[in-house]
This record gives structure tokens, sequence and C-alpha cells, in this order.
């Protein structure tokens, strides 16, 4: 328990003195509780007294009383308002800059990193694993520290009064501490199973939620809702089984504090039967010795959580520890932008996808990959934008290994048009700026206007800030890939990886389509997985893969020359597009 509050301490880093700071508020604020209950006690003993000697009790003593509490209670909320403003927020500060950075991070690792970790693991990681810290790190340890704090100076004070009810109340807390170190060892051990609970049910729930038109089309509600069903029956029995886990050591640890807080009502009782303790004072140890564990009381909730929250750290360390595919990349500026591909092998596991390719393309001009489906056309346009890293032989651009660039300048270089286009759930102004985050308006509209979508925004009600539905789910298949457009134009990079539309696409948006793609090509070095033959025709190269190796390469003219697989391929897709060789 007190080594997580210490790895939450080193967590918080820069926001510890506010945390310190925090504490010894809410140290002072209980104390500022107890003031009034020792007040009442000590003018109750002056009455008695009073009474005892025969004279009369003296307003002086109430108006004192009075005043010593409306401080204490006055000072208790200045106090405990000064608490929460310096500690409250420092969870949600702390956790918004770690989630930007592991944001920032998680651009940086290997593709295969998302293949190895599902989306409902890295969903839990980033929302409640945080939020265990954001919400009750800082609360924790407030209430594992004031706990402890404020029994030492109870227990100093019982001191005073009573050897053997200061002996009672420790040994009870020590009996408590056991329980609540057996609670913080379950909640550790409970732990990968809630998690577990809550990435299967996050993970359920972002299936059937995104696969609900799948579901709708065919008609198949029932066996998708099972799954959901299912999902939620197995985190409710996984959630009972943990809250019962937690029962006996709750148990002992109230027990243990109960029976010390009897055991001292009964010690003080002999005290004041055998004259040693007063009256006032026993009605004080009374009124206190239930009271007194109260904070510790409170602990058991937090060994519980703090359980969670060391947990939730192995996790987080876990994911913060995912190296960067650029750990050892350098910013590279590039003028020119030759890529080529030298002897390059590549598997996604241990079966390899891609055997031993070499080919250059050219700055400013079009390379066409084809090949049928599966071949590794897509994984050669990932590997130059080194999403993945080669296994063996190397890919250079601008005369530079890939590996030598960070991501972030490596990628500075190439605007990617895919075919499965994913759009922000934000305006469609932001995701055309996300091509160019210090656009300016009249830039996006002019980026618009080249990819053919100026005219379809301008209709909208809200224009450019008509909001998006996440992946881009108000807008049609055309509208989404000429906005994807819009954001690669705007982005203006020097090479320009184009996966072609295989879909059916209306005449009209292909025309548009097609249009946007001239604007965003021009004088730019083009990788195209091509499937139309007007773009292969016009490439200056083609490579042609089978199976993971190139089979072919040359422009069309030299290809259709040579018997092979391209021959094959053209005229499938001669016959596809309704074409005939004259
Ligand atoms: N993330 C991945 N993990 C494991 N295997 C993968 C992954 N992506 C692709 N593959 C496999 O690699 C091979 C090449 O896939 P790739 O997507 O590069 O082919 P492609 O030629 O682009 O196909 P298509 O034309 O159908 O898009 C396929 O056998 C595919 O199953």
């Amino acid at each position: 328990m007190f080594k997580t509050i210490k790895r939450i301490i080193s967590w918080i880093g820069p926001y510890k003195k506010r945390l310190y700071l925090g504490t010894l508020c809410a140290f002072l604020s209980s104390w500022c509780t107890a003031v009034p209950v020792i007040t009442a006690a000590w003018a109750l003993n002056k009455a008695i007294s009073n009474m005892e000697e025969g004279t009369d009790l003296t307003y002086t003593i109430v108006w004192q009383s009075l005043l010593i509490i409306s401080v204490s209670v006055f000072l208790r909320f200045l106090l405990s308002y000064t608490r929460a403003r310096l500690q409250d927020s420092i969870g949600t500060e702390r956790a918004a800059e770690e989630r930007l950075r592991i944001g920032d991070m998680l651009k940086r690792v290997s593709l295969g990193y998302f293949s190895k970790n599902s989306t409902g693991e890295i969903l839990a990681d980033l929302t409640s694993e945080f939020s265990q810290l954001e919400l009750n790190g800082m609360s924790m340890i407030n209430n594992v520290l004031n706990g402890y704090i404020n029994f030492l100076a109870i227990a100093i004070c019982l001191c005073l009064f009573s050897w053997q009810a200061a002996i009672t109340a420790i040994v009870g807390v020590l009996l408590s501490a056991l329980a609540l170190q057996g609670i913080n060892h379950q909640s550790k051990k409970n732990s990968p199973d809630n998690q577990k609970a809550s990435e299967m049910l996050a993970g359920t729930v972002l299936e059937y939620v995104r696969g609900i038109p799948v579901v709708k089309s065919f008609g198949q509600e029932g066996p998708a809702f099972e799954g959901f069903r299912k999902a939620c029956r197995e985190s409710r029995k996984i959630n009972i089984g943990i809250e019962k886990s937690y029962i006996p050591w709750n148990t002992l640890h109230l027990l243990a504090l109960k029976l010390a807080s009897v055991i001292i009502v009964l010690i003080t009782a002999w005290h004041t039967m055998d004259g040693t303790m007063t009256l006032p004072v026993l009605l004080l140890m009374a009124m206190f010795s239930f009271s007194m564990f109260g904070n510790i009381e409170a602990i058991n909730d937090s060994a519980h959580v703090l359980g969670m929250i060391g947990a939730a750290m192995d996790k987080i360390d876990k994911l913060e520890q995912t190296d960067f595919i650029d750990q050892d990349g350098t910013d590279i500026k590039i003028d020119s932008f030759d890529i080529c591909f030298n002897h390059v092998s590549f598997g996604y596991g241990s079966k390899e996808i891609i055997h031993n390719a070499s080919f250059t393309a050219r700055q400013n001009t079009t390379i066409a990959i084809v090949g049928p489906s599966g071949s590794g056309k897509t994984t050669l346009c990932n590997l130059m934008t080194r999403f993945y890293d080669v296994d063996s032989g190397e890919i250079t651009v601008g005369g530079h290994d890939v590996r030598e660039f960070t991501c972030d300048s490596l990628m500075k270089n190439f605007s990617m048009v895919f075919q499965n286009v994913y759009l922000f759930r934000d305006t469609i102004g932001n995701n055309i700026r996300f091509g160019k985050q210090d656009a300016t308006k009249e830039e996006i509209i002019a980026a618009a206007k080249a990819a053919c979508c100026h005219e379809f925004i301008s209709t909208l009600p809200e224009g450019y800030d008509t909001m998006v539905g996440e992946g881009g789910s108000s807008l049609s298949g055309g509208e989404k890939q000429r906005i994807s457009i819009a954001r690669a134009i705007l982005k203006n990079a020097p090479i320009v990886i184009l996966d072609e539309a295989t879909a059916s696409i209306d005449p009209e948006n292909e025309h548009l389509i097609q249009q946007a793609i001239s604007a965003l090509t021009q004088g730019k070095t083009i990788i195209t997985i091509a499937h139309r033959l007007a773009t292969i025709e016009q490439a200056d190269q083609i490579i042609v893969l089978d199976n993971g190796r190139i089979a072919q390469k040359g422009n069309h003219q030299e290809l259709i020359m040579q018997d092979g697989i391209y021959k094959n391929f053209v005229s499938i897709r001669q016959r596809a597009e309704g074409w005939s060789i004259t």
C-alpha cells in the first residue's frame, strides 16, 4: 500500500509541492474537527468543577467555548477549501499530460503493436487505467497519510490520559493494518481479472457498435447481441467474485477497530471507577473512542483502490516502456525524393510476405504497383513510410535509410490517400486542416476547391463547421474520399501514396475524384496501388507483384510485350472495365 503511494507521488512529479501542502491542510483541518469536541469537554469539565465548588458558571467560559468552536469550524472550511484547490485537479492535470504523451508515443510505435494489442486493451489503458489514477490517486494519498498521522496525534493525546487506552488503540490499528495489507494484496490479485473484464467489455462494445451496419444488413441482431450479452454477464460474474473476495478482510479490518473502541471505553470506565479519571474525561473518551478510528476505517476503501491503482500503474509503465520505432532517428530534411528498395524482405510475423524486393521510384515520376489481392502492394507502401521495419535489406528516401529519420521528419515527405478513409469526429474544416495545422481558412477552402469538395461542403447548413460523425459516418464514400484528398493537398508533401478505390463509385463521383487526384499529384513523386487501366498505362514505371515477389517491372509498353502476369492482368482489367484491345 505504501509502495503504491510512493509510486503515485513520484508519478505526479512537478505537482508534489501542491500535494504536500494539501496534505498539511487536510491534517490541520481534521484537527479543527477535533477542537470543538475538546472545547465542549473542557467547558463541561469547568461547569462540573464549578458545581462541585458551589460557584456559579461564568458566561466567559460559554463565550470562550463558542468563540473557539466558531473559529475552528471556519478554519476547517477554509483549510478544506484550500486543500481541494491545491490537490483535486493534480490527478486530472497529470493524467491529461500523460495521455497526450502516450498518444504521441502511439504514433511512433510500429503498427505491429496494434496487431499484438487489441483496441479494447489500448482503450482501457488510456481511459480506465488513467481514470483510476486521475480520480482516486490524490484522495487515496490523503486518506492514508492523514488517517495515520491523525491517529498518531490521537494516540499521543490518549497517552496523557491512559497508557492502557493508547496501547489498545495502537494494537487495534496494527491489526487493522494487517487486514488492509490483505485487502491491498487481494486487490492486486484481482486486478488482472478486473482489467480483463473491462477490456473485454470495452472491446465487445466497440465491436458491437462498429458492426451494427453489418449486423443489420445480415439480419443477425440475435447472435451479435448474444456476444454483447455474454461479455456483460462475464464482466458481472468476475466483478461479483472480486467483491466477495474482499468481505473477510473488510470484516477483520472493521472488527479490529470496533473492538479497540469498546475496550477503550471499558478501560476509561474502570479508570473513572477507581477515581483516576474525572467524569468529563470519561465522557470525552467515550465520545472519542468511536470516532478516533474514523479516518483509519476510511483507509479500508483506500487500500482496495490503491491495489487497483498499483496494478493500473504497472500497465501504464508497460505502455510507456513500449519501444518507439524511431528512438534513434534524427530530424532529417531532404531535398531529393527518390525512393529505393534494396533487397527488402519482410514478414508481419514469422511468415515472409515480401521477398527480396528491389526497385527505384525516381523523383517526380509515377510508380504503379499492381498485382493480385494479397500480393503485398499495401505492405510495400507501409514499409516506405516505416509503419513497419524491414527484416532485411534497406529502403532509402532521398538517399537516407528510413530508419535514420524520426517518424515526424519522415512523414513530412508523404501524403497518403487510402481507400478506407478515416475522418475524425470533428468539423469538416478541422478534418481538412489535419493536413496542415496552421492552415488559414482561405487555404482550407482552396484545398477543398482543388479536391472538388467545396461545392458540396458549401451546401451543408454549417458549411466547413459541419460536424462529421466518427469515421466520417455522416458522409458518402465519394465525399469522404474527396475530403481526404483535400487534406493531402493541404499537406502538400512531395511524395504521394495513393490507394486507388476499387469499390464501384458512380461515374460523377469517379470523375470528381480523378480531378481531385490530378490536383493532388501534380509535380509530385507518386506511388499508386493502381487498379484503373488509365492510371497504370500512364505510369512511368509499373511494379508487378506476385506473391510478395517483384515479377516484372517496366512501363506499360514494355510489359505488354512480354508474356507474363502483367499481360494477363491487363486483359482481365480490360474485360472488367468493358474495354477491348484494338
Ligand atoms: N497486419 C498484418 N498482419 C499480418 N498479416 C498481414 C497484415 N497485413 C497484411 N497481411 C498479410 O500480408 C499479405 C499481403 O497483404 P497486403 O495487404 O500487402 O496485400 P495487397 O496486395 O495490398 O492486398 P489487397 O489488394 O487485397 O489490398 C496478405 O497475405 C495479408 O494477409
